[in-house]
């Protein structure tokens, strides 16, 4: 039979459909919280965050992933080849159908965020501190803040929130900041909940300044030292967070209606593992924090309130 060399090898891809539904899986599998707050959008926004979900989620296992030891700056330079293939309208294995799909009914969606969100990983292949917390700020804004760029743009911002006369020629605000804290705030959340398992690794992200200001060395974290250096370290950390989540939350109103309620159930479940590391006494050496599956359930109504009212 005759051989084809591979470079003329072309694989037939997934359908559209076909494609949409293994985002969907990945993120069903992965993400259930995300995955049940999707299915409150429009079918068209809730196959586009699947979409995306399974970009972010392929990018971030390049790094963190099985298969992360082979992982080499030129790996994630090829999916970032990849990733501009799919931005011209060029898919490159099944999955990336879904995405080009989405691209094409989503035409807020750009490219620059998913950059950032490489650029994001690579700070993991060649990066383990950060002296300040500016750093681990952009650190967190190409990983996660990204996120919050990529689903505004599925998501849609209210037309016209205000009814008053005067204000009715006015733009829209623009809630791309509070999106973007929303993502921050939540890897922060993610990282003071993984101290442990990330030391673990050799990894620190809490800024090495607030480890010096606070009187708590490197090799205490390694040893899971928790004192009270440690919990006002720690109660300085959630604080942070939570002045950054009350950002996000003033942009909520301003996103179309249909996003709200997920957006505010997803805020709320985020920052409720702050609660938990409390409670825990701050321990996230030996104790993962994490919300119930009841917890998670007991705040709908109230995020379904905020919705409302907000
Ligand atoms: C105005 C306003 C407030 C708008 C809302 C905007 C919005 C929906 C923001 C969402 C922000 C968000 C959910 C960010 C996700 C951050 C995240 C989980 C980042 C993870 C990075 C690496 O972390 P790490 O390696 O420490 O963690 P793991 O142990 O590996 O989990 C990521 C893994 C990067 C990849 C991100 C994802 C896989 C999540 C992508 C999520 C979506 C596309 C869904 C967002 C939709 C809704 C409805 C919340
Ligand atoms: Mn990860």
């Amino acid at each position: 039979m005759l051989q084809l060399p591979d470079s003329l090898c072309m694989k037939k891809l997934a359908s559209v459909e076909d494609a949409y539904q293994l985002c969907r899986q990945i993120m069903a599998k992965y993400a259930k919280t995300f995955y049940l707050a999707t299915l409150l959008m429009s079918e068209e926004k809730r196959r586009a965050i699947w979409a995306i979900y399974a970009w972010c989620r392929r990018t971030d296992e390049l790094v963190d992933g099985p298969a992360a030891a082979m992982t080499t700056p030129e790996t994630l330079e090829l999916w970032e080849q990849q990733l501009e293939s799919v931005f011209a309208g060029h898919p490159v294995d099944d999955m990336d159908v879904a995405l080009v799909d989405t691209i094409q009914q989503f035409p807020d969606l750009d490219i620059q965020p998913f950059r950032d969100m490489i650029a994001g990983q690579r700070m993991d292949l060649y990066r383990s501190r950060y002296e300040t917390f500016e750093q681990l700020n952009l650190y967190c804004y190409r990983v996660a803040g990204t996120v919050g760029l990529m689903s505004t743009a599925v998501m849609g911002i209210e037309p016209a929130k205000s009814t008053a006369a005067w204000q009715q020629n006015q733009a829209p605000h623009d809630p791309t900041p509070e999106a973007i804290a929303l993502g921050i705030a939540k890897q922060l959340t993610n990282i003071l909940r993984d101290v442990g398992e990330d030391a673990r690794r050799g990894r620190i992200y809490l800024p090495q300044e607030d480890l010096k200001r606070f009187g708590y060395s490197e090799e205490e974290l390694f040893q899971g030292v928790v004192d009270d250096r440690w919990r006002e370290l720690m109660r300085f950390q959630i604080e942070r967070t939570r002045q950054i989540y009350a950002k996000a939350e003033t942009g909520i109103s301003y996103l179309s209606p249909d996003a709200r309620l997920p957006v505010w159930a997803a805020l709320m479940h985020y920052s409720q593992i702050l609660s938990v590391i409390e409670r825990n006494d701050y321990d996230v050496f030996r104790q993962r924090a994490y919300v119930t599956q009841v917890r998670k359930l007991r705040t709908l109504p109230i995020a379904w309130l905020r919705s409302q009212a907000l």
